[in-house]
């Protein structure tokens, strides 16, 4: 049987990462920054004021209380202003831009709140509340790198520094395609022998959660042509596939009928409890790489954070590798077949301790949503003991 580190290996091997674009702003969440970007201009691009208040010269504040004629009054964004002379004040909003000749700011709390004369009660330090020009970003300063995960805040900066377009890797488009004769969409009622599709659920929102955007296509029953059909539907928008189902050995595979011709897909045992039946290749004009993983909800999650989610990273440009796991004690025996490795499903506790949960099926979901960690079980191991330290994704 194939190793889960070779089977992963071959995987990140063959996926590419997504050739950089150019997006509106607005749709650059959760895409990698394929540029340097940098400011055009100081931030602030001039002195301001941090404080609603008055702009004064500090020396004239000294002695209080005392009495100054207010001379201007200046808003944000306002552009004529008068130089605050000796003896004067001018009053100033927060983000308003400092008048040549004030030296500090005293904040509107200090003083009487006087429109024609104001009355400072309270000395202020030189510099008080004023914000430099420069002070956050200098111009022509980087403020993000190739390579960035753009979230709400570097989204930020990328506005912040006037720009509306930005070049990026973007997110992967990951259609999830479920197979099975068995499968009924939620919502609608069950039939005899019928279950509910769940796994193209569980993977489209696993895609969207690891940067991608999930497409959940119509579900195919077992024909092998209706399932090539579909995938050829969904490959003009497609990054990368994920099939559930259709991949071991009964009478009806259409995964496995449907793409083994091709000869692109390869369909193995990997050495791993769940997840064993898998399927991986490239398929299309445009070799999308394909994931056949198997139909066990369990096995295809599990499939999913093995497989797909390094493969995911690959794609947007990031380092990918293997699963990170934290090591943990177990507070319960866990078992796993010889020469396989096993993930099984646990709760971790913030005091390191992990417990295996009761139902260790491949097809036990609600136990899979129970767990926050999947316990790793190496492959020469068929025991472990309450108290062993063991490996464990969190999830
Ligand atoms: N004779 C053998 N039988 C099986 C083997 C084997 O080696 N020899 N491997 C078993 C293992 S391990 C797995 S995992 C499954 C994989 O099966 P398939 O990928 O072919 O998937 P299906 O047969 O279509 O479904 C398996 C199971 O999962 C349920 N399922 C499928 N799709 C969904 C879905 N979208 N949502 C919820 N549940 C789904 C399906 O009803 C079946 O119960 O094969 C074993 N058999
Ligand atoms: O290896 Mo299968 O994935 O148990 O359920």
């Amino acid at each position: 049987m194939k190793s889960v580190d070779a089977h992963l290996a071959e995987i990140l091997a063959t996926v590419r990462t997504l050739a950089p674009l150019e997006l509106e702003l607005e749709r650059s969440l959760g895409t990698t920054l394929a540029e340097e970007v940098s400011a055009p201009v100081p931030l602030p691009p001039f002195d301001n004021s941090a404080m609603d208040g008055y702009a004064v010269q500090a020396a004239d504040v000294a002695q209080v209380p005392v009495r100054l004629p207010v001379i201007d009054d200046v808003a944000a964004g306002s552009d004529e202003l008068r130089a605050v002379g000796p003896g004067h004040a001018v009053r100033i909003m927060t983000g308003a831009p400092l008048p040549a000749g004030a030296d500090a700011v005293v904040p509107v709390e200090l003083t009487d709140g006087g429109t024609a004369v104001v009355t400072i009660n309270r000395p202020v330090p030189l510099g008080n509340a004023i914000r430099r020009a420069g002070e956050d970003v200098q111009a022509g300063e980087v403020v993000l790198k190739p390579g960035t995960v753009i979230g709400p805040t570097q989204l930020g900066i990328i506005a912040g520094v006037g720009r509306r377009r930005v070049w990026v890797r973007p997110r992967p488009r990951v259609v999830v395609l479920s197979t099975g004769a068995e499968l009924v969409d939620p919502g609608l009622p069950l039939g005899p022998g019928q279950i509910w599709d769940s796994n193209s659920f569980t993977l489209t929102a696993a895609v969207r959660d690891s940067g991608g955007d999930g497409f959940r296509a119509t579900t195919v029953g077992d024909d092998p042509a209706l399932f090539l059909e579909q995938l050829d539907a969904q490959l003009v928008r497609a990054d990368a596939i994920i099939t559930s189902g259709g991949v071991s050995m009964g009478a009806y595979e259409p995964v496995k009928e449907a793409l083994g011709p091709l000869g692109t897909v390869r369909f193995e045992k990997v050495a791993m409890q769940p997840g064993m039946p898998q399927g991986f290749g490239v398929v299309g004009e445009d070799q999308v790489p394909i994931f056949a993983l198997p139909g066990n909800p369990v096995s295809s999650y599990v499939s999913f954070l093995l497989f797909v989610q390094p493969a995911l990273r690959k794609m947007r440009g990031l380092a990918a590798g293997p699963a990170e796991t934290v090591t943990a004690h177990l507070l319960g025996p866990v078992r796993s077949p010889a020469g396989r490795r096993s993930y099984l499903r646990g709760v971790l506790a913030s005091d390191g301790t992990v417990t295996p949960v009761h139902s260790q099926g491949s097809h036990q979901l609600a136990a899979l949503a129970s767990a926050n960690a999947l316990i790793v079980a190496p492959e020469d191991v068929t025991e472990l003991p309450t108290g062993a330290a063991v490996e464990v994704i969190r999830l």
